[in-house]
Protein backbone atom coordinates (compact mmCIF):
# COMPACT_ATOMS: atom_id res chain seq x y z
CA UNK A 1 0.00 0.00 0.00
CA UNK A 2 1.19 3.19 -0.54
CA UNK A 3 -0.17 6.96 -1.10
CA UNK A 4 1.61 10.70 -1.84
CA UNK A 5 1.49 12.74 1.12
CA UNK A 6 -1.11 14.80 -0.03
CA UNK A 7 -3.80 11.44 -0.21
CA UNK A 8 -2.40 11.03 2.93
CA UNK A 9 -3.47 14.36 4.32
CA UNK A 10 -6.79 14.88 2.73
CA UNK A 11 -8.87 16.76 5.31
CA UNK A 12 -5.67 17.53 7.65
CA UNK A 13 -5.32 21.01 8.31
CA UNK A 14 -1.00 21.11 7.51
CA UNK A 15 1.74 22.84 6.04
CA UNK A 16 3.78 20.75 3.58
CA UNK A 17 7.59 21.45 3.84
CA UNK A 18 8.87 19.30 0.98
CA UNK A 19 7.51 17.93 -1.57
CA UNK A 20 3.45 16.85 -1.27
CA UNK A 21 4.02 14.21 -3.80
CA UNK A 22 6.40 12.19 -1.74
CA UNK A 23 4.86 8.20 -1.72
CA UNK A 24 4.32 6.91 1.76
CA UNK A 25 4.14 2.75 2.04
CA UNK A 26 3.81 2.61 5.78
CA UNK A 27 2.79 4.73 9.35
CA UNK A 28 4.71 4.63 12.80
CA UNK A 29 4.26 6.50 15.86
CA UNK A 30 7.33 4.68 17.75
CA UNK A 31 10.79 5.65 16.29
CA UNK A 32 12.09 2.21 16.72
CA UNK A 33 9.39 0.35 14.46
CA UNK A 34 10.09 2.92 11.76
CA UNK A 35 10.76 1.08 8.32
CA UNK A 36 11.68 3.13 5.08
CA UNK A 37 9.06 4.74 3.58
CA UNK A 38 6.87 5.33 6.80
CA UNK A 39 5.70 8.60 7.62
CA UNK A 40 6.75 9.57 11.13
CA UNK A 41 4.27 10.67 13.71
CA UNK A 42 6.02 12.49 16.26
CA UNK A 43 3.55 12.76 19.15
CA UNK A 44 4.39 15.29 22.64
CA UNK A 45 3.55 12.27 25.03
CA UNK A 46 3.10 12.44 29.11
CA UNK A 47 6.06 11.02 29.70
CA UNK A 48 8.60 11.90 26.23
CA UNK A 49 8.55 14.32 23.26
CA UNK A 50 8.02 12.50 20.02
CA UNK A 51 9.74 15.30 18.30
CA UNK A 52 13.16 14.05 20.02
CA UNK A 53 12.95 10.62 18.05
CA UNK A 54 12.97 12.13 14.67
CA UNK A 55 16.39 11.85 13.80
CA UNK A 56 16.30 8.30 14.88
CA UNK A 57 13.24 7.79 12.83
CA UNK A 58 14.82 9.34 9.52
CA UNK A 59 18.11 7.15 10.33
CA UNK A 60 15.77 4.24 10.37
CA UNK A 61 14.27 5.41 6.67
CA UNK A 62 11.40 7.40 7.35
CA UNK A 63 10.15 9.57 4.48
CA UNK A 64 7.56 12.11 6.04
CA UNK A 65 8.33 13.92 9.62
CA UNK A 66 4.48 14.65 11.03
CA UNK A 67 5.34 17.59 13.53
CA UNK A 68 3.73 19.99 15.75
CA UNK A 69 7.04 22.60 15.36
CA UNK A 70 9.42 22.07 12.72
CA UNK A 71 12.48 20.12 13.63
CA UNK A 72 14.88 21.37 11.14
CA UNK A 73 16.89 18.73 10.63
CA UNK A 74 20.00 19.71 8.69
CA UNK A 75 21.24 16.95 7.10
CA UNK A 76 17.94 15.55 5.88
CA UNK A 77 16.93 17.37 2.81
CA UNK A 78 15.04 14.85 1.28
CA UNK A 79 12.86 14.57 4.12
CA UNK A 80 9.38 15.74 3.97
CA UNK A 81 7.93 17.97 7.19
CA UNK A 82 4.23 18.03 7.28
CA UNK A 83 3.58 20.75 10.43
CA UNK A 84 -0.39 19.80 12.17
CA UNK A 85 -1.52 21.28 15.06
CA UNK A 86 -2.44 17.85 16.63
CA UNK A 87 0.15 15.51 15.52
CA UNK A 88 -2.83 12.62 17.56
CA UNK A 89 -5.32 13.96 15.50
CA UNK A 90 -3.34 13.81 11.71
CA UNK A 91 -2.36 10.22 12.92
CA UNK A 92 -5.95 9.27 13.33
CA UNK A 93 -7.09 10.82 9.59
CA UNK A 94 -4.30 9.83 8.47
CA UNK A 95 -4.31 6.15 9.35
CA UNK A 96 -8.00 6.45 8.10
CA UNK A 97 -6.96 7.82 4.60
CA UNK A 98 -4.52 5.55 4.54
CA UNK A 99 -6.40 2.14 4.38
CA UNK A 100 -9.05 3.93 2.33
CA UNK A 101 -11.64 4.30 5.43
CA UNK A 102 -12.52 0.75 6.08
CA UNK A 103 -14.79 1.37 8.38
CA UNK A 104 -17.29 2.31 6.23
CA UNK A 105 -17.14 -1.10 4.91
CA UNK A 106 -19.13 -2.82 8.08
CA UNK A 107 -21.14 -1.65 10.91
CA UNK A 108 -18.60 -0.62 13.04
CA UNK A 109 -20.28 -1.12 17.34
CA UNK A 110 -18.20 1.24 19.95
CA UNK A 111 -18.71 0.25 23.64
CA UNK A 112 -17.58 1.80 26.55
CA UNK A 113 -17.62 2.22 29.96
CA UNK A 114 -16.01 0.96 33.24
CA UNK A 115 -17.20 -2.46 33.31
CA UNK A 116 -18.79 -4.71 30.78
CA UNK A 117 -16.94 -3.67 27.94
CA UNK A 118 -15.70 -6.93 26.86
CA UNK A 119 -18.82 -9.06 28.20
CA UNK A 120 -21.24 -7.01 25.82
CA UNK A 121 -18.51 -7.33 22.59
CA UNK A 122 -18.91 -10.94 22.92
CA UNK A 123 -22.60 -10.57 23.38
CA UNK A 124 -22.62 -9.17 20.09
CA UNK A 125 -20.70 -11.10 18.72
CA UNK A 126 -22.79 -14.26 19.68
CA UNK A 127 -25.79 -12.57 18.13
CA UNK A 128 -24.37 -11.35 14.40
CA UNK A 129 -22.86 -14.83 14.51
CA UNK A 130 -26.67 -16.30 15.24
CA UNK A 131 -27.64 -14.51 12.17
CA UNK A 132 -25.16 -16.25 10.16
CA UNK A 133 -22.89 -12.82 9.05
CA UNK A 134 -19.24 -12.19 9.97
CA UNK A 135 -17.53 -10.64 12.81
CA UNK A 136 -14.81 -8.77 13.90
CA UNK A 137 -14.03 -8.04 17.38
CA UNK A 138 -11.40 -6.01 19.44
CA UNK A 139 -10.55 -5.18 23.00
CA UNK A 140 -8.81 -6.78 26.14
CA UNK A 141 -8.83 -10.21 25.57
CA UNK A 142 -7.11 -9.46 21.50
CA UNK A 143 -8.39 -9.26 18.29
CA UNK A 144 -10.17 -11.89 16.66
CA UNK A 145 -11.28 -12.48 12.34
CA UNK A 146 -13.96 -14.45 12.61
CA UNK A 147 -12.26 -17.42 14.27
CA UNK A 148 -8.77 -16.41 13.44
CA UNK A 149 -7.31 -15.06 16.82
CA UNK A 150 -4.36 -12.45 17.43
CA UNK A 151 -3.25 -11.09 20.83
CA UNK A 152 -2.87 -6.86 20.73
CA UNK A 153 -1.51 -5.32 24.02
CA UNK A 154 -4.26 -2.50 23.95
CA UNK A 155 -7.78 -2.78 24.66
CA UNK A 156 -8.30 0.07 22.08
CA UNK A 157 -5.12 0.27 19.70
CA UNK A 158 -3.76 3.39 18.44
CA UNK A 159 -4.98 4.43 15.18
CA UNK A 160 -2.69 3.12 12.67
CA UNK A 161 -2.99 -0.33 14.42
CA UNK A 162 -6.56 0.21 14.65
CA UNK A 163 -7.14 1.52 11.02
CA UNK A 164 -4.72 -1.84 10.30
CA UNK A 165 -7.10 -4.48 12.08
CA UNK A 166 -10.11 -2.67 10.35
CA UNK A 167 -8.62 -2.57 6.89
CA UNK A 168 -8.26 -6.69 7.46
CA UNK A 169 -11.08 -7.13 9.06
CA UNK A 170 -12.88 -5.52 5.62
CA UNK A 171 -10.76 -7.62 3.76
CA UNK A 172 -12.27 -11.10 5.32
CA UNK A 173 -15.98 -9.05 4.50
CA UNK A 174 -16.78 -8.84 7.67
CA UNK A 175 -20.25 -7.80 8.33
CA UNK A 176 -19.81 -6.19 11.64
CA UNK A 177 -16.75 -5.45 14.43
CA UNK A 178 -17.77 -5.19 18.02
CA UNK A 179 -14.78 -2.62 19.53
CA UNK A 180 -14.69 -1.82 22.78
CA UNK A 181 -13.15 1.92 23.15
CA UNK A 182 -11.26 2.80 26.26
CA UNK A 183 -11.61 6.42 28.28
CA UNK A 184 -7.91 6.39 26.97
CA UNK A 185 -8.36 6.01 23.63
CA UNK A 186 -11.42 8.69 23.16
CA UNK A 187 -8.41 11.29 25.19
CA UNK A 188 -6.32 10.56 22.97
CA UNK A 189 -7.71 9.95 19.84
CA UNK A 190 -7.57 6.31 18.73
CA UNK A 191 -10.89 6.22 17.24
CA UNK A 192 -10.72 9.83 15.91
CA UNK A 193 -11.67 9.07 12.28
CA UNK A 194 -13.56 5.68 12.59
CA UNK A 195 -17.44 5.58 10.88
CA UNK A 196 -19.17 3.73 14.31
CA UNK A 197 -22.69 2.74 12.82
CA UNK A 198 -23.57 2.34 16.94
CA UNK A 199 -22.16 3.45 20.44
CA UNK A 200 -22.89 1.83 23.68
CA UNK A 201 -22.47 3.16 27.12
CA UNK A 202 -22.29 0.74 30.06
CA UNK A 203 -21.53 2.58 32.95
CA UNK A 204 -19.23 5.05 35.05
CA UNK A 205 -17.37 3.98 38.38
CA UNK A 206 -14.19 4.78 39.89
CA UNK A 207 -10.87 3.46 37.70
CA UNK A 208 -8.25 5.36 36.05
CA UNK A 209 -8.20 8.29 38.03
CA UNK A 210 -4.07 8.67 37.73
CA UNK A 211 -4.65 9.29 34.05
CA UNK A 212 -7.78 11.76 34.51
CA UNK A 213 -7.88 13.09 38.00
CA UNK A 214 -10.99 13.76 38.22
CA UNK A 215 -14.41 11.66 37.82
CA UNK A 216 -15.38 14.54 35.51
CA UNK A 217 -12.96 14.67 33.15
CA UNK A 218 -13.15 10.78 32.99
CA UNK A 219 -16.51 11.16 32.38
CA UNK A 220 -16.25 13.71 29.63
CA UNK A 221 -13.82 11.28 27.73
CA UNK A 222 -16.35 8.35 27.23
CA UNK A 223 -19.13 10.89 26.58
CA UNK A 224 -17.04 12.02 23.48
CA UNK A 225 -18.25 8.82 21.68
CA UNK A 226 -21.56 10.16 22.30
CA UNK A 227 -20.97 13.35 20.40
CA UNK A 228 -21.36 14.46 16.95
CA UNK A 229 -17.39 13.54 16.89
CA UNK A 230 -19.11 10.21 16.90
CA UNK A 231 -22.48 10.14 14.94
CA UNK A 232 -24.67 6.95 15.30
CA UNK A 233 -27.22 5.29 16.92
CA UNK A 234 -27.28 4.94 20.44
CA UNK A 235 -27.53 2.40 23.53
CA UNK A 236 -26.97 3.84 26.46
CA UNK A 237 -27.67 1.69 30.22
CA UNK A 238 -29.15 3.88 32.80
CA UNK A 239 -28.75 2.75 35.76
CA UNK A 240 -26.34 5.64 37.04
CA UNK A 241 -26.21 8.89 37.35
CA UNK A 242 -23.84 9.26 33.82
CA UNK A 243 -25.39 6.83 32.04
CA UNK A 244 -28.78 9.34 32.42
CA UNK A 245 -26.82 12.71 31.79
CA UNK A 246 -25.16 10.76 28.27
CA UNK A 247 -29.51 9.96 27.62
CA UNK A 248 -30.09 13.86 28.42
CA UNK A 249 -27.48 14.72 25.87
CA UNK A 250 -28.68 12.41 23.20
CA UNK A 251 -32.06 12.98 23.40
CA UNK A 252 -31.53 16.96 23.38
CA UNK A 253 -29.09 15.90 20.06
CA UNK A 254 -32.63 13.77 18.90
CA UNK A 255 -30.64 10.49 17.75
CA UNK A 256 -31.75 7.69 17.64
CA UNK A 257 -31.31 6.00 21.51
CA UNK A 258 -32.16 3.08 22.99
CA UNK A 259 -32.16 3.10 26.83
CA UNK A 260 -31.34 -0.27 29.15
CA UNK A 261 -31.24 -1.01 32.74
CA UNK A 262 -33.21 -1.59 35.64
CA UNK A 263 -34.51 1.35 35.86
CA UNK A 264 -38.36 1.58 35.64
CA UNK A 265 -37.81 3.83 32.46
CA UNK A 266 -35.81 1.88 30.73
CA UNK A 267 -36.55 1.09 27.13
CA UNK A 268 -35.28 -2.48 27.84
CA UNK A 269 -35.38 -3.60 31.18
CA UNK A 270 -36.01 -6.72 33.66
CA UNK A 271 -39.39 -7.53 34.91
CA UNK A 272 -37.97 -10.85 36.41
CA UNK A 273 -34.70 -12.23 37.11
CA UNK A 274 -34.40 -15.75 38.28
CA UNK A 275 -30.57 -15.97 39.08
CA UNK A 276 -28.83 -19.34 39.07
CA UNK A 277 -25.07 -21.23 39.88
CA UNK A 278 -24.63 -21.20 35.95
CA UNK A 279 -27.41 -19.64 33.85
CA UNK A 280 -29.86 -16.63 34.13
CA UNK A 281 -33.63 -16.38 33.32
CA UNK A 282 -34.65 -12.96 32.83
CA UNK A 283 -37.73 -11.61 31.97
CA UNK A 284 -37.43 -8.37 30.01
CA UNK A 285 -39.33 -5.88 28.80
CA UNK A 286 -38.59 -4.65 25.43
CA UNK A 287 -40.33 -1.44 24.47
CA UNK A 288 -43.33 -2.58 25.61
CA UNK A 289 -42.57 -6.50 24.15
CA UNK A 290 -42.07 -9.24 26.85
CA UNK A 291 -39.49 -12.28 26.21
CA UNK A 292 -38.58 -14.89 28.79
CA UNK A 293 -35.00 -16.49 28.30
CA UNK A 294 -32.15 -18.59 29.97
CA UNK A 295 -28.68 -17.24 29.24
CA UNK A 296 -25.77 -18.95 30.71
CA UNK A 297 -24.06 -15.86 32.49
CA UNK A 298 -24.70 -15.30 36.28
CA UNK A 299 -24.77 -12.19 38.27
CA UNK A 300 -26.88 -8.77 37.76
CA UNK A 301 -24.36 -6.80 36.71
CA UNK A 302 -24.73 -9.55 33.17
CA UNK A 303 -28.52 -9.00 33.17
CA UNK A 304 -27.75 -4.98 32.24
CA UNK A 305 -24.88 -6.27 29.94
CA UNK A 306 -27.68 -8.69 27.93
CA UNK A 307 -29.71 -5.88 28.13
CA UNK A 308 -27.56 -3.31 26.32
CA UNK A 309 -26.47 -6.05 23.75
CA UNK A 310 -30.06 -7.15 23.48
CA UNK A 311 -30.43 -2.84 22.81
CA UNK A 312 -27.15 -2.87 19.82
CA UNK A 313 -28.78 -6.15 18.26
CA UNK A 314 -32.20 -4.06 17.92
CA UNK A 315 -30.31 -1.12 16.82
CA UNK A 316 -28.30 -3.44 13.99
CA UNK A 317 -31.21 -4.93 12.76
CA UNK A 318 -32.04 -8.08 14.07
CA UNK A 319 -35.47 -9.53 15.23
CA UNK A 320 -35.91 -9.55 18.85
CA UNK A 321 -36.35 -13.77 18.57
CA UNK A 322 -32.34 -13.99 16.21
CA UNK A 323 -31.52 -11.89 19.16
CA UNK A 324 -32.83 -13.96 21.93
CA UNK A 325 -31.88 -17.02 20.24
CA UNK A 326 -28.05 -15.74 20.42
CA UNK A 327 -28.15 -14.56 23.81
CA UNK A 328 -29.55 -17.95 25.07
CA UNK A 329 -26.74 -20.01 23.23
CA UNK A 330 -23.50 -17.31 23.93
CA UNK A 331 -20.74 -18.65 24.95
CA UNK A 332 -18.07 -18.21 28.13
CA UNK A 333 -16.40 -15.13 28.08
CA UNK A 334 -12.61 -15.72 28.86
CA UNK A 335 -11.77 -14.95 32.57
CA UNK A 336 -15.55 -13.40 33.46
CA UNK A 337 -16.81 -15.59 36.26
CA UNK A 338 -14.77 -18.70 34.58
CA UNK A 339 -15.29 -21.71 36.41
CA UNK A 340 -12.48 -23.87 37.11
CA UNK A 341 -13.39 -27.80 36.90
CA UNK A 342 -11.79 -29.60 39.69
CA UNK A 343 -12.79 -28.04 42.98
CA UNK A 344 -16.39 -28.52 41.25
CA UNK A 345 -16.43 -32.21 41.74
CA UNK A 346 -15.57 -31.34 45.52
CA UNK A 347 -18.69 -28.85 45.79
CA UNK A 348 -16.82 -26.22 45.80
CA UNK A 349 -17.20 -23.63 43.24
CA UNK A 350 -13.65 -21.22 42.08
CA UNK A 351 -14.43 -18.67 40.02
CA UNK A 352 -11.69 -16.15 37.91
CA UNK A 353 -13.14 -12.80 37.33
CA UNK A 354 -11.67 -9.95 36.10
CA UNK A 355 -12.95 -7.39 38.17
CA UNK A 356 -10.20 -4.89 38.85
CA UNK A 357 -12.23 -1.75 40.00
CA UNK A 358 -13.88 -1.21 43.21
CA UNK A 359 -17.59 -1.38 41.61
CA UNK A 360 -16.89 -4.61 39.92
CA UNK A 361 -15.25 -6.19 42.55
CA UNK A 362 -18.19 -5.36 44.78
CA UNK A 363 -20.34 -7.19 42.23
CA UNK A 364 -18.97 -9.89 42.01
CA UNK A 365 -18.77 -10.80 45.33
CA UNK A 366 -22.09 -10.03 45.98
CA UNK A 367 -22.63 -12.25 42.66
CA UNK A 368 -21.13 -14.89 44.11
CA UNK A 369 -22.17 -14.85 47.25
CA UNK A 370 -25.83 -14.54 46.84
CA UNK A 371 -25.18 -17.97 44.64
CA UNK A 372 -23.23 -20.07 47.47
CA UNK A 373 -24.93 -21.48 50.30
CA UNK A 374 -21.31 -21.87 51.89
CA UNK A 375 -18.68 -19.33 52.79
CA UNK A 376 -17.17 -17.00 49.73
CA UNK A 377 -13.71 -16.48 49.79
CA UNK A 378 -11.94 -14.01 47.90
CA UNK A 379 -8.37 -13.74 46.63
CA UNK A 380 -7.44 -10.49 44.92
CA UNK A 381 -4.80 -7.63 44.59
CA UNK A 382 -4.49 -4.53 42.89
CA UNK A 383 -2.01 -3.35 39.76
CA UNK A 384 0.66 -1.46 40.42
CA UNK A 385 1.40 1.96 38.44
CA UNK A 386 -2.03 2.27 37.98
CA UNK A 387 -4.60 4.51 39.79
CA UNK A 388 -3.57 4.37 43.56
CA UNK A 389 -7.12 5.60 45.05
CA UNK A 390 -8.96 2.89 43.86
CA UNK A 391 -7.12 0.09 46.30
CA UNK A 392 -8.31 0.97 49.61
CA UNK A 393 -12.03 1.13 48.01
CA UNK A 394 -11.22 -2.25 46.78
CA UNK A 395 -10.29 -3.85 50.13
CA UNK A 396 -13.33 -2.55 51.74
CA UNK A 397 -15.12 -4.12 48.64
CA UNK A 398 -14.28 -7.34 48.74
CA UNK A 399 -15.28 -7.61 52.81
CA UNK A 400 -18.62 -7.93 51.63
CA UNK A 401 -16.72 -12.26 51.13
CA UNK A 402 -16.66 -14.09 54.54
CA UNK A 403 -12.79 -14.57 54.06
CA UNK A 404 -10.52 -12.88 51.57
CA UNK A 405 -6.55 -13.40 50.85
CA UNK A 406 -5.11 -10.17 50.26
CA UNK A 407 -2.19 -11.01 47.72
CA UNK A 408 -0.43 -9.53 44.31
CA UNK A 409 -2.04 -8.15 40.75
CA UNK A 410 0.08 -7.21 38.58
CA UNK A 411 2.96 -5.16 40.91
CA UNK A 412 4.71 -3.14 38.17
CA UNK A 413 7.48 -0.94 39.12
CA UNK A 414 5.62 -0.72 42.12
CA UNK A 415 6.67 -2.45 45.80
CA UNK A 416 4.01 -5.14 46.01
CA UNK A 417 4.02 -5.25 49.77
CA UNK A 418 3.40 -1.52 49.78
CA UNK A 419 0.12 -1.37 47.06
CA UNK A 420 -0.34 -4.28 49.75
CA UNK A 421 -0.61 -1.99 53.01
CA UNK A 422 -2.73 0.23 50.28
CA UNK A 423 -5.41 -1.76 50.09
CA UNK A 424 -5.26 -2.52 53.87
CA UNK A 425 -6.28 0.92 54.72
CA UNK A 426 -9.76 -0.30 53.42
CA UNK A 427 -10.19 -3.04 55.61
CA UNK A 428 -9.63 -1.92 58.90
CA UNK A 429 -13.34 -2.79 59.96
CA UNK A 430 -12.71 -6.93 58.74
CA UNK A 431 -10.03 -7.21 61.33
CA UNK A 432 -9.57 -11.07 61.91
CA UNK A 433 -11.43 -12.05 58.20
CA UNK A 434 -8.65 -11.32 56.28
CA UNK A 435 -4.76 -12.44 55.90
CA UNK A 436 -1.91 -10.96 53.58
CA UNK A 437 0.01 -13.55 51.16
CA UNK A 438 1.74 -11.57 48.99
CA UNK A 439 3.04 -14.33 46.39
CA UNK A 440 -0.25 -14.94 43.83
CA UNK A 441 0.14 -18.68 43.60
CA UNK A 442 0.65 -19.04 47.43
CA UNK A 443 -2.67 -17.00 47.97
CA UNK A 444 -4.51 -19.17 45.66
CA UNK A 445 -3.06 -22.51 47.52
CA UNK A 446 -4.10 -20.62 50.90
CA UNK A 447 -7.73 -19.97 49.96
CA UNK A 448 -8.62 -23.06 48.19
CA UNK A 449 -7.19 -25.16 51.73
CA UNK A 450 -9.22 -22.80 53.79
CA UNK A 451 -12.16 -24.01 51.11
CA UNK A 452 -14.86 -26.49 52.44
CA UNK A 453 -18.01 -28.42 50.19
CA UNK A 454 -20.38 -25.66 50.01
CA UNK A 455 -17.95 -22.62 50.02
CA UNK A 456 -16.92 -20.33 46.88
CA UNK A 457 -13.78 -18.95 45.91
CA UNK A 458 -13.17 -15.73 43.72
CA UNK A 459 -10.08 -15.08 41.98
CA UNK A 460 -10.54 -12.00 40.93
CA UNK A 461 -8.43 -9.13 38.67
CA UNK A 462 -6.77 -10.78 36.26
CA UNK A 463 -9.32 -12.89 34.24
CA UNK A 464 -7.78 -14.22 31.13
CA UNK A 465 -4.79 -12.70 31.35
CA UNK A 466 -1.86 -15.01 31.20
CA UNK A 467 0.97 -13.22 32.84
CA UNK A 468 2.45 -11.40 35.68
CA UNK A 469 3.90 -8.33 35.47
CA UNK A 470 6.64 -7.85 38.16
CA UNK A 471 8.82 -5.30 37.63
CA UNK A 472 9.63 -4.71 34.12
CA UNK A 473 9.71 -8.33 33.30
CA UNK A 474 5.68 -10.69 32.32
CA UNK A 475 6.65 -13.80 34.09
CA UNK A 476 3.72 -16.64 32.97
CA UNK A 477 0.89 -16.96 35.33
CA UNK A 478 -2.60 -17.87 34.60
CA UNK A 479 -5.16 -18.15 37.36
CA UNK A 480 -7.19 -20.70 35.86
CA UNK A 481 -4.14 -23.05 35.40
CA UNK A 482 -2.53 -22.18 38.96
CA UNK A 483 -5.74 -22.90 40.48
CA UNK A 484 -6.40 -26.18 38.73
CA UNK A 485 -2.70 -27.08 39.43
CA UNK A 486 -2.93 -25.94 43.40
CA UNK A 487 -6.15 -27.51 43.15
CA UNK A 488 -4.63 -30.87 42.43
CA UNK A 489 -1.42 -30.95 44.40
CA UNK A 490 -4.73 -29.97 47.11
CA UNK A 491 -6.36 -33.24 46.53
CA UNK A 492 -3.22 -35.42 45.51
CA UNK A 493 -2.31 -34.93 49.04
CA UNK A 494 -4.84 -35.37 50.68
CA UNK A 495 -5.75 -39.03 48.78
CA UNK A 496 -2.47 -39.73 50.20
CA UNK A 497 -3.26 -38.63 53.57
CA UNK A 498 -6.41 -40.69 53.66
C1 LIG B 1 -1.50 6.45 29.24
C2 LIG B 1 -1.41 6.06 27.82
O1 LIG B 1 -2.35 5.51 27.28
N1 LIG B 1 -0.24 6.30 27.19
C3 LIG B 1 -0.08 6.06 25.76
C4 LIG B 1 0.70 7.24 25.20
O2 LIG B 1 1.95 7.27 25.83
P1 LIG B 1 2.70 8.58 26.22
O3 LIG B 1 1.86 9.78 25.88
O4 LIG B 1 3.19 8.43 27.60
O5 LIG B 1 3.93 8.49 25.22
P2 LIG B 1 5.45 8.79 25.60
O6 LIG B 1 6.07 7.59 26.18
O7 LIG B 1 5.52 10.09 26.32
O8 LIG B 1 6.09 8.97 24.14
C5 LIG B 1 5.73 10.06 23.27
C6 LIG B 1 5.87 9.57 21.86
O9 LIG B 1 7.25 9.24 21.61
C7 LIG B 1 7.32 7.99 21.02
N2 LIG B 1 8.59 7.34 21.34
C8 LIG B 1 8.93 7.08 22.62
C9 LIG B 1 10.13 6.44 22.91
C10 LIG B 1 10.99 6.06 21.85
O10 LIG B 1 12.04 5.47 22.03
N3 LIG B 1 10.61 6.36 20.59
C11 LIG B 1 9.44 6.98 20.31
O11 LIG B 1 9.15 7.22 19.13
C12 LIG B 1 6.11 7.22 21.56
O12 LIG B 1 5.72 6.16 20.71
C13 LIG B 1 5.05 8.31 21.61
O13 LIG B 1 4.39 8.39 20.37
O14 LIG B 1 0.89 7.05 23.81
C14 LIG B 1 1.64 5.87 23.48
C15 LIG B 1 1.73 5.80 21.94
O15 LIG B 1 1.87 7.05 21.36
C16 LIG B 1 0.93 4.64 24.01
O16 LIG B 1 1.71 3.50 23.72
C17 LIG B 1 0.73 4.79 25.51
O17 LIG B 1 0.03 3.67 26.04
C18 LIG B 1 0.63 3.13 27.22
C19 LIG B 1 1.73 2.16 26.84
C20 LIG B 1 -0.39 2.44 28.13
O18 LIG B 1 -0.02 1.66 28.98
N4 LIG B 1 -1.67 2.71 27.99
C21 LIG B 1 -2.72 2.09 28.82
C22 LIG B 1 -2.89 2.76 30.17
C23 LIG B 1 -4.02 2.12 28.04
O19 LIG B 1 -4.15 2.76 27.01
N5 LIG B 1 -5.02 1.39 28.56
C24 LIG B 1 -6.33 1.31 27.96
C25 LIG B 1 -7.16 0.31 28.78
C26 LIG B 1 -8.11 0.94 29.68
C27 LIG B 1 -9.10 -0.11 30.22
O20 LIG B 1 -9.83 -0.73 29.44
O21 LIG B 1 -9.13 -0.34 31.42
C28 LIG B 1 -6.28 0.66 26.57
O22 LIG B 1 -7.07 1.07 25.70
O23 LIG B 1 -5.53 -0.30 26.43
N1 LIG C 1 -22.07 -4.21 33.72
C1 LIG C 1 -21.19 -4.40 34.68
N2 LIG C 1 -21.22 -3.65 35.81
C2 LIG C 1 -20.33 -3.82 36.80
N3 LIG C 1 -19.35 -4.75 36.78
C3 LIG C 1 -19.26 -5.53 35.68
C4 LIG C 1 -20.16 -5.39 34.58
N4 LIG C 1 -19.82 -6.29 33.65
C5 LIG C 1 -18.74 -6.94 34.10
N5 LIG C 1 -18.40 -6.50 35.34
C6 LIG C 1 -17.26 -6.91 36.17
O1 LIG C 1 -16.13 -6.28 35.58
C7 LIG C 1 -15.17 -7.26 35.17
C8 LIG C 1 -14.65 -6.89 33.81
O2 LIG C 1 -15.69 -7.08 32.87
P1 LIG C 1 -15.40 -6.78 31.34
O3 LIG C 1 -14.12 -7.37 30.99
O4 LIG C 1 -16.60 -7.16 30.55
O5 LIG C 1 -15.28 -5.19 31.43
P2 LIG C 1 -14.39 -4.18 30.60
O6 LIG C 1 -15.16 -2.90 30.61
O7 LIG C 1 -14.09 -4.75 29.28
O8 LIG C 1 -13.04 -4.04 31.44
P3 LIG C 1 -11.64 -3.37 30.94
O9 LIG C 1 -11.74 -1.93 31.29
O10 LIG C 1 -10.59 -4.03 31.71
O11 LIG C 1 -11.53 -3.59 29.47
C9 LIG C 1 -15.93 -8.58 35.16
O12 LIG C 1 -15.02 -9.63 35.38
C10 LIG C 1 -16.95 -8.39 36.25
O13 LIG C 1 -16.39 -8.63 37.50
N1 LIG D 1 -7.33 -2.43 31.49
C1 LIG D 1 -7.02 -2.39 32.90
C2 LIG D 1 -6.53 -3.73 33.26
C3 LIG D 1 -6.22 -3.93 34.74
C4 LIG D 1 -5.97 -5.37 35.05
C5 LIG D 1 -5.26 -5.63 36.32
N2 LIG D 1 -4.88 -7.01 36.31
C6 LIG D 1 -4.02 -4.75 36.48
O1 LIG D 1 -2.98 -5.15 36.00
O2 LIG D 1 -4.15 -3.68 37.08
C7 LIG D 1 -5.99 -1.31 33.18
O3 LIG D 1 -5.08 -1.12 32.38
O4 LIG D 1 -6.15 -0.63 34.18
MG1 LIG E 1 -12.31 -4.95 28.36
Amino acid sequence: MAQTCKELFEGVECTVLGNPDDQVTGLAYRSDAVKPGDAFFCIVGLSTDGHSFAQDAIDRGAKVLVVERKVYLADATDVTEVVVKDSRKAMARASANFYRHPSRAFDLVGVTGTNGKTTTTYLVESIVREAGKRTGVIGTVGVRIGDAAQKSSRTTPESPDLQRMFSDMRDAHVDVVAMEVSSHALDLLRTWGADFAVTAFTNLTQDHLDYHHTFEAYFEAKAKLFSKDYPAKRVICIDDAWGRELLRRCSAAEEAVISTGFAQDAQIRPVEVDYGLGSTTVTLDVRGARHTFTYPLVGAFNVENVMTAFGIGLQLGFSAADIIDALSGAGQVPGRLERVAGPAEAGIGVYVDYAHTPDALKKAVDSIRDLTSGRTICVFGCGGDRDATKRPIMGGAALDADYVVVTSDNPRTEDALAIIDDILVGMVPGEGRYEVEPDRRRAIERALRIARPGDAVLIAGKGHEDYQIIGTEVHPFDDRIVAAQEWERIAASAGEEA
